[in-house]
């Protein structure tokens, strides 16, 4: 018995099927791919294209992407400070959890805050936590203007928008990072494929 946030009087209850079970029917370790960056950066671009190459190679991984997932998990939340990081909080948790189903989750967030990440980080154990951080550039971000929210931004129609009027703290310590080369940005296909080396090398694609 024990009192867990507030709750009291819960108990956990153990399944005869865990996690080891579940990876050596999949043949593949559970982790936490964790896609960070500016609006605009290509997290999602990159979540879609490196779970098309897991599939591929057929490894079972599912996206959480934080624009969708603001359409129902999260549609109660915004984007004042303690809303992106609820928002944060519930994805890492979800993320832990596919994450434990022995799924390669891949989740993909402004994810803003570095503490917010940290906190997502503590979640999971030995090393299955990948912050692959996306380090473009604003400029090319806001002339990339995917969804036109940068112009709004810019002419104060959006208050509060990351990069603009709202702080990104980069990674510190993340396993990947992607950035521009000679000034050009890769092609989705090569940074995923540097993604998918990093899960194969780390021992991700097989339960051995
Ligand atoms: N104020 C403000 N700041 C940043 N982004 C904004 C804002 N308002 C709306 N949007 C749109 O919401 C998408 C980001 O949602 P996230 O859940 O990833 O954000 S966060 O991690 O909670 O900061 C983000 O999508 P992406 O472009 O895919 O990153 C935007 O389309
Ligand atoms: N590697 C890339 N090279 C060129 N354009 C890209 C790349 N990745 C994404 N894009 C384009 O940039 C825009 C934003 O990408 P998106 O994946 O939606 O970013 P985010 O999820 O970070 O907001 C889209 O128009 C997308 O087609």
């Amino acid at each position: 018995m024990s009192t867990v946030g507030n709750n009291t009087n819960i108990f956990w209850h153990e399944c005869p099927v865990g996690r080891p079970e579940r990876q050596k029917l999949l043949n593949q370790k559970g982790c936490v791919v964790w896609i960070t960056g500016l609006s605009g950066s290509g997290k999602s671009t990159l979540a879609c294209s490196v779970s098309r190459d897991l599939h591929s190679r057929g490894k079972l991984s599912y996206v959480l992407d934080g624009d969708n997932l603001r359409h129902g998990l999260n549609k109660d939340l915004g984007f004042k400070v303690e809303d992106r990081t609820e928002n944060i909080r519930r994805v890492g948790e979800v993320a832990k959890l596919f994450a434990d189903a022995g799924l390669i989750c891949i989740a993909s967030l402004i994810s803003p805050y570095r503490k917010d990440r940290d906190a997502c980080r503590a979640l999971l154990p030995d090393l299955s936590f990948i912050e692959v951080y996306m380090n473009m550039p604003l400029e090319l971000c806001e002339e990339r203007d995917a969804k036109g929210l940068y112009k709004l931004a810019r002419a104060g129609k959006i208050k509060g928008f990351t990069g603009i009027d709202d702080p990104y703290e980069p990674p510190l310590n993340c396993e990947i990072e992607l950035s521009q080369q000679d000034g050009v940005c890769p092609p989705p296909g090569a940074m995923a494929g540097k993604v998918v080396t990093y899960l194969e090398e780390k021992g991700f694609l097989e339960d051995k």
